[in-house]
Protein backbone atom coordinates (compact mmCIF):
# COMPACT_ATOMS: atom_id res chain seq x y z
CA UNK A 1 0.00 0.00 0.00
CA UNK A 2 1.68 3.67 -0.66
CA UNK A 3 2.36 5.87 1.72
CA UNK A 4 -0.83 8.31 1.04
CA UNK A 5 -2.15 11.42 2.75
CA UNK A 6 -5.71 10.71 4.07
CA UNK A 7 -8.90 12.29 4.38
CA UNK A 8 -11.23 11.44 6.72
CA UNK A 9 -15.01 12.02 5.36
CA UNK A 10 -17.46 11.03 8.07
CA UNK A 11 -16.85 7.38 8.94
CA UNK A 12 -15.08 6.71 5.72
CA UNK A 13 -11.13 6.96 5.55
CA UNK A 14 -10.04 8.08 1.73
CA UNK A 15 -6.56 7.42 0.88
CA UNK A 16 -5.49 9.70 -1.26
CA UNK A 17 -2.71 10.43 -3.64
CA UNK A 18 -4.89 12.63 -6.10
CA UNK A 19 -5.39 16.36 -5.65
CA UNK A 20 -9.34 16.73 -4.97
CA UNK A 21 -11.89 15.66 -3.19
CA UNK A 22 -15.56 17.06 -4.36
CA UNK A 23 -18.03 16.34 -0.92
CA UNK A 24 -21.60 15.71 -1.75
CA UNK A 25 -23.44 17.06 1.42
CA UNK A 26 -26.39 17.78 2.08
CA UNK A 27 -27.76 21.83 2.36
CA UNK A 28 -26.35 21.90 6.35
CA UNK A 29 -23.72 24.63 6.61
CA UNK A 30 -22.17 22.65 9.84
CA UNK A 31 -21.61 19.94 7.18
CA UNK A 32 -20.42 22.10 4.97
CA UNK A 33 -17.74 23.78 7.21
CA UNK A 34 -16.86 20.43 8.25
CA UNK A 35 -16.15 18.98 4.58
CA UNK A 36 -14.11 22.73 4.36
CA UNK A 37 -12.19 21.84 7.05
CA UNK A 38 -10.97 18.32 5.83
CA UNK A 39 -10.34 19.34 2.77
CA UNK A 40 -13.53 19.64 0.32
CA UNK A 41 -12.52 21.80 -2.52
CA UNK A 42 -16.25 22.23 -3.06
CA UNK A 43 -19.67 20.88 -1.79
CA UNK A 44 -23.25 20.08 -3.15
CA UNK A 45 -25.99 21.87 -1.25
CA UNK A 46 -26.40 25.39 -0.61
CA UNK A 47 -25.05 25.26 2.77
CA UNK A 48 -21.45 25.18 0.83
CA UNK A 49 -22.36 28.71 0.02
CA UNK A 50 -23.10 29.79 3.73
CA UNK A 51 -19.64 28.02 4.57
CA UNK A 52 -17.44 29.98 1.76
CA UNK A 53 -16.96 27.03 -0.20
CA UNK A 54 -18.00 27.13 -4.07
CA UNK A 55 -21.27 24.77 -4.63
CA UNK A 56 -21.79 22.34 -7.19
CA UNK A 57 -24.92 22.57 -8.56
CA UNK A 58 -26.87 19.58 -9.90
CA UNK A 59 -28.58 21.51 -12.85
CA UNK A 60 -31.17 19.19 -15.21
CA UNK A 61 -32.02 22.31 -17.81
CA UNK A 62 -31.99 25.43 -19.06
CA UNK A 63 -33.92 27.32 -16.54
CA UNK A 64 -31.83 25.46 -13.67
CA UNK A 65 -28.82 26.38 -14.74
CA UNK A 66 -29.77 30.31 -14.78
CA UNK A 67 -31.01 29.67 -11.50
CA UNK A 68 -27.92 28.34 -10.33
CA UNK A 69 -25.39 30.76 -11.62
CA UNK A 70 -26.51 32.95 -9.30
CA UNK A 71 -24.76 30.87 -6.65
CA UNK A 72 -23.16 28.18 -8.03
CA UNK A 73 -19.03 27.85 -8.85
CA UNK A 74 -19.73 24.79 -11.24
CA UNK A 75 -22.80 23.05 -12.40
CA UNK A 76 -22.83 19.15 -13.01
CA UNK A 77 -24.57 18.37 -15.59
CA UNK A 78 -26.00 14.49 -16.77
CA UNK A 79 -26.39 13.49 -20.51
CA UNK A 80 -26.96 17.68 -21.63
CA UNK A 81 -29.64 18.37 -24.74
CA UNK A 82 -27.63 20.96 -26.67
CA UNK A 83 -29.89 23.74 -25.00
CA UNK A 84 -28.66 22.64 -21.73
CA UNK A 85 -24.91 22.87 -23.19
CA UNK A 86 -25.78 26.24 -24.57
CA UNK A 87 -27.38 27.35 -21.01
CA UNK A 88 -24.61 25.79 -19.07
CA UNK A 89 -21.53 27.44 -21.36
CA UNK A 90 -23.61 30.80 -20.96
CA UNK A 91 -23.20 31.02 -17.51
CA UNK A 92 -19.44 30.98 -18.02
CA UNK A 93 -19.29 27.88 -14.89
CA UNK A 94 -16.93 25.07 -15.45
CA UNK A 95 -18.84 21.89 -15.81
CA UNK A 96 -18.93 18.40 -13.87
CA UNK A 97 -20.29 16.16 -16.19
CA UNK A 98 -21.78 12.74 -15.27
CA UNK A 99 -22.13 9.64 -17.82
CA UNK A 100 -26.39 9.21 -19.08
CA UNK A 101 -27.47 5.98 -19.38
CA UNK A 102 -25.86 5.62 -22.78
CA UNK A 103 -22.60 4.77 -23.40
CA UNK A 104 -19.30 6.65 -23.37
CA UNK A 105 -19.70 8.23 -26.42
CA UNK A 106 -22.60 10.40 -26.06
CA UNK A 107 -20.69 11.35 -22.83
CA UNK A 108 -17.70 12.18 -24.63
CA UNK A 109 -19.70 13.39 -27.27
CA UNK A 110 -21.45 16.04 -24.77
CA UNK A 111 -18.33 17.08 -23.52
CA UNK A 112 -16.61 17.63 -26.62
CA UNK A 113 -19.52 19.72 -27.00
CA UNK A 114 -19.39 21.50 -24.66
CA UNK A 115 -15.62 22.38 -24.90
CA UNK A 116 -15.89 23.69 -28.52
CA UNK A 117 -18.74 25.98 -27.42
CA UNK A 118 -16.46 27.51 -24.94
CA UNK A 119 -17.73 26.18 -21.51
CA UNK A 120 -15.18 27.86 -18.51
CA UNK A 121 -13.74 23.96 -18.02
CA UNK A 122 -15.03 20.30 -17.89
CA UNK A 123 -14.10 18.09 -15.79
CA UNK A 124 -15.66 13.94 -16.26
CA UNK A 125 -17.81 12.26 -13.14
CA UNK A 126 -16.69 8.93 -13.62
CA UNK A 127 -19.42 6.51 -11.97
CA UNK A 128 -17.68 4.04 -9.42
CA UNK A 129 -18.71 1.17 -10.75
CA UNK A 130 -16.39 2.31 -13.89
CA UNK A 131 -13.42 3.30 -11.95
CA UNK A 132 -11.39 0.88 -13.62
CA UNK A 133 -12.00 2.78 -16.63
CA UNK A 134 -11.25 6.26 -15.22
CA UNK A 135 -7.41 6.36 -16.85
CA UNK A 136 -8.82 5.45 -19.89
CA UNK A 137 -11.38 7.91 -20.24
CA UNK A 138 -9.01 10.31 -19.23
CA UNK A 139 -6.32 10.05 -21.74
CA UNK A 140 -9.43 10.04 -24.64
CA UNK A 141 -11.08 12.85 -23.23
CA UNK A 142 -7.54 14.71 -22.46
CA UNK A 143 -9.98 16.21 -19.23
CA UNK A 144 -10.19 15.57 -15.77
CA UNK A 145 -11.74 12.95 -13.95
CA UNK A 146 -13.48 12.17 -10.80
CA UNK A 147 -14.85 9.38 -9.39
CA UNK A 148 -17.95 9.41 -8.26
CA UNK A 149 -18.74 7.25 -5.10
CA UNK A 150 -22.58 7.77 -4.87
CA UNK A 151 -23.27 6.15 -8.11
CA UNK A 152 -23.61 3.28 -6.73
CA UNK A 153 -23.39 4.42 -3.42
CA UNK A 154 -20.23 2.90 -1.92
CA UNK A 155 -20.74 1.68 2.03
CA UNK A 156 -18.32 3.56 4.21
CA UNK A 157 -16.72 0.33 5.22
CA UNK A 158 -15.62 0.04 1.55
CA UNK A 159 -15.48 3.60 0.58
CA UNK A 160 -11.50 3.90 1.66
CA UNK A 161 -10.39 1.12 -0.53
CA UNK A 162 -12.64 2.23 -3.46
CA UNK A 163 -11.21 5.36 -3.31
CA UNK A 164 -7.80 4.13 -3.02
CA UNK A 165 -8.79 2.04 -6.15
CA UNK A 166 -9.80 5.29 -8.24
CA UNK A 167 -6.82 7.00 -7.56
CA UNK A 168 -4.66 3.87 -8.43
CA UNK A 169 -6.69 3.73 -11.32
CA UNK A 170 -5.53 7.42 -12.83
CA UNK A 171 -8.73 9.43 -11.11
CA UNK A 172 -7.86 13.13 -10.68
CA UNK A 173 -10.33 13.33 -7.42
CA UNK A 174 -13.30 11.99 -6.03
CA UNK A 175 -16.97 12.83 -5.38
CA UNK A 176 -17.99 11.69 -1.77
CA UNK A 177 -20.79 11.19 0.49
CA UNK A 178 -20.23 12.03 4.26
CA UNK A 179 -22.30 9.92 6.84
CA UNK A 180 -24.45 12.92 7.90
CA UNK A 181 -24.19 11.84 11.52
CA UNK A 182 -19.73 11.72 11.95
CA UNK A 183 -18.49 14.56 11.87
CA UNK A 184 -15.25 15.05 10.48
CA UNK A 185 -12.26 15.29 13.59
CA UNK A 186 -9.73 17.33 14.67
CA UNK A 187 -6.89 14.63 14.41
CA UNK A 188 -7.86 13.89 10.65
CA UNK A 189 -7.55 17.19 9.71
CA UNK A 190 -3.69 17.24 9.02
CA UNK A 191 -3.10 14.21 7.02
CA UNK A 192 -5.33 16.37 3.88
CA UNK A 193 -4.61 15.44 0.26
CA UNK A 194 -3.85 19.28 -1.02
CA UNK A 195 -6.76 20.00 -3.12
CA UNK A 196 -6.12 21.91 -6.60
CA UNK A 197 -7.44 19.98 -9.81
CA UNK A 198 -11.16 21.66 -9.42
CA UNK A 199 -9.79 24.71 -7.69
CA UNK A 200 -8.49 26.71 -10.64
CA UNK A 201 -12.19 26.18 -11.82
CA UNK A 202 -13.58 26.93 -8.89
CA UNK A 203 -12.12 30.09 -8.91
CA UNK A 204 -12.78 31.44 -12.53
CA UNK A 205 -16.54 31.52 -11.67
CA UNK A 206 -19.29 34.51 -12.35
CA UNK A 207 -18.83 37.34 -11.36
CA UNK A 208 -22.21 37.00 -8.83
CA UNK A 209 -19.68 34.39 -7.08
CA UNK A 210 -19.47 34.76 -2.97
CA UNK A 211 -19.07 38.27 -1.46
CA UNK A 212 -16.45 39.79 0.48
CA UNK A 213 -17.72 38.28 3.60
CA UNK A 214 -17.84 34.27 2.41
CA UNK A 215 -14.28 35.31 0.33
CA UNK A 216 -13.06 35.85 4.03
CA UNK A 217 -14.63 32.72 5.84
CA UNK A 218 -13.25 30.55 2.44
CA UNK A 219 -9.48 32.38 3.65
CA UNK A 220 -10.22 31.53 7.23
CA UNK A 221 -11.26 28.07 6.33
CA UNK A 222 -7.50 27.66 4.29
CA UNK A 223 -5.66 29.66 7.01
CA UNK A 224 -6.82 26.64 10.00
CA UNK A 225 -5.92 24.39 7.32
CA UNK A 226 -2.02 25.67 7.26
CA UNK A 227 -1.76 26.14 10.94
CA UNK A 228 -3.22 22.38 11.27
CA UNK A 229 -0.31 21.17 8.53
CA UNK A 230 2.56 23.26 9.98
CA UNK A 231 1.41 21.50 13.30
CA UNK A 232 1.32 18.26 11.76
CA UNK A 233 4.75 18.54 9.89
CA UNK A 234 6.43 19.59 13.37
CA UNK A 235 5.23 16.67 14.93
CA UNK A 236 6.77 14.38 12.12
CA UNK A 237 9.65 16.17 12.41
CA UNK A 238 10.25 15.49 15.91
CA UNK A 239 9.47 11.59 14.94
CA UNK A 240 12.54 12.91 12.12
CA UNK A 241 14.76 13.55 15.67
CA UNK A 242 13.72 11.12 17.69
CA UNK A 243 15.44 8.99 14.69
CA UNK A 244 18.17 10.48 14.02
CA UNK A 245 19.12 10.44 18.01
CA UNK A 246 18.67 6.88 18.06
CA UNK A 247 21.17 6.43 14.95
CA UNK A 248 23.27 9.38 15.93
CA UNK A 249 22.86 11.70 13.43
CA UNK A 250 23.22 15.31 13.02
CA UNK A 251 19.47 17.12 12.96
CA UNK A 252 21.15 18.81 9.31
CA UNK A 253 20.91 17.42 7.02
CA UNK A 254 22.04 20.21 4.06
CA UNK A 255 21.80 17.76 0.78
CA UNK A 256 18.17 16.80 1.95
CA UNK A 257 16.81 20.36 2.60
CA UNK A 258 18.08 21.04 -0.84
CA UNK A 259 15.75 18.34 -2.09
CA UNK A 260 12.47 19.45 0.14
CA UNK A 261 13.13 23.28 -1.24
CA UNK A 262 13.69 22.06 -5.13
CA UNK A 263 10.81 20.07 -4.91
CA UNK A 264 8.26 22.88 -3.15
CA UNK A 265 9.24 25.36 -5.47
CA UNK A 266 9.05 22.44 -8.65
CA UNK A 267 4.81 21.95 -7.14
CA UNK A 268 4.73 25.80 -6.83
CA UNK A 269 5.47 26.02 -10.76
CA UNK A 270 3.10 23.41 -11.19
CA UNK A 271 0.15 24.60 -9.31
CA UNK A 272 0.43 28.08 -10.21
CA UNK A 273 1.98 29.49 -7.04
CA UNK A 274 4.87 32.10 -6.53
CA UNK A 275 7.80 29.68 -5.89
CA UNK A 276 9.82 32.73 -4.07
CA UNK A 277 6.74 32.66 -1.50
CA UNK A 278 6.62 29.29 -0.86
CA UNK A 279 10.31 29.00 -0.76
CA UNK A 280 10.06 31.70 2.11
CA UNK A 281 7.64 29.48 3.68
CA UNK A 282 10.14 26.08 3.24
CA UNK A 283 12.67 27.61 4.47
CA UNK A 284 10.66 28.63 7.77
CA UNK A 285 9.44 25.56 7.82
CA UNK A 286 12.25 23.66 8.00
CA UNK A 287 13.94 25.73 10.40
CA UNK A 288 11.02 25.14 12.36
CA UNK A 289 12.08 21.35 12.01
CA UNK A 290 15.57 22.07 12.82
CA UNK A 291 13.76 23.73 16.12
CA UNK A 292 11.91 21.07 16.81
CA UNK A 293 14.43 18.16 16.33
CA UNK A 294 17.19 19.93 18.66
CA UNK A 295 14.62 20.06 21.70
CA UNK A 296 14.22 16.19 20.89
CA UNK A 297 18.23 15.82 20.92
CA UNK A 298 18.25 17.58 24.42
CA UNK A 299 15.55 16.31 26.23
CA UNK A 300 16.12 12.96 27.96
CA UNK A 301 14.14 9.90 27.19
CA UNK A 302 11.37 8.78 30.31
CA UNK A 303 13.54 6.39 31.41
CA UNK A 304 16.31 8.83 31.83
CA UNK A 305 14.60 11.20 34.08
CA UNK A 306 15.44 11.24 37.52
CA UNK A 307 13.15 9.21 39.97
O1 LIG B 1 14.70 15.01 6.48
C1 LIG B 1 15.27 15.29 7.53
O2 LIG B 1 16.33 14.78 7.84
C2 LIG B 1 14.74 16.31 8.40
O3 LIG B 1 15.23 16.45 9.49
C3 LIG B 1 13.62 17.18 7.96
C4 LIG B 1 14.14 18.51 7.42
C5 LIG B 1 12.86 19.20 6.86
O4 LIG B 1 12.32 20.05 7.56
O5 LIG B 1 12.43 18.83 5.77
C6 LIG B 1 14.71 19.32 8.52
C7 LIG B 1 16.04 19.39 8.73
C8 LIG B 1 17.03 18.79 7.87
O6 LIG B 1 18.15 19.61 7.72
C9 LIG B 1 16.45 18.35 6.59
C10 LIG B 1 15.12 18.29 6.37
Amino acid sequence: MPDVPVVKVGTAVFGSGAPAVVAALPAAESAARDAAAAGASAVTGAGGRAAGLPVVADVAGPDEAERAAAHAAMLRLTAPDDRLVDAAVGTGLPVLLARGPGDDGGWLAAAGRLGRRGAAGVVLDVPAADLARAWSVRRRAALPVVVDLRRPRVVPALAAAVARAAFAAGADGAVVTPDGNAGISGPDLPDLAVLTVLAPLLTSGPATGPGLAGLRRRLDLLDEQIVRLVAHRRAVARLVGAVKRRDRLPARDLRREVQVLDRAAALAGRLDADPRTVLAIFNLLIDDAVGAQRAVHTARLPEERPR
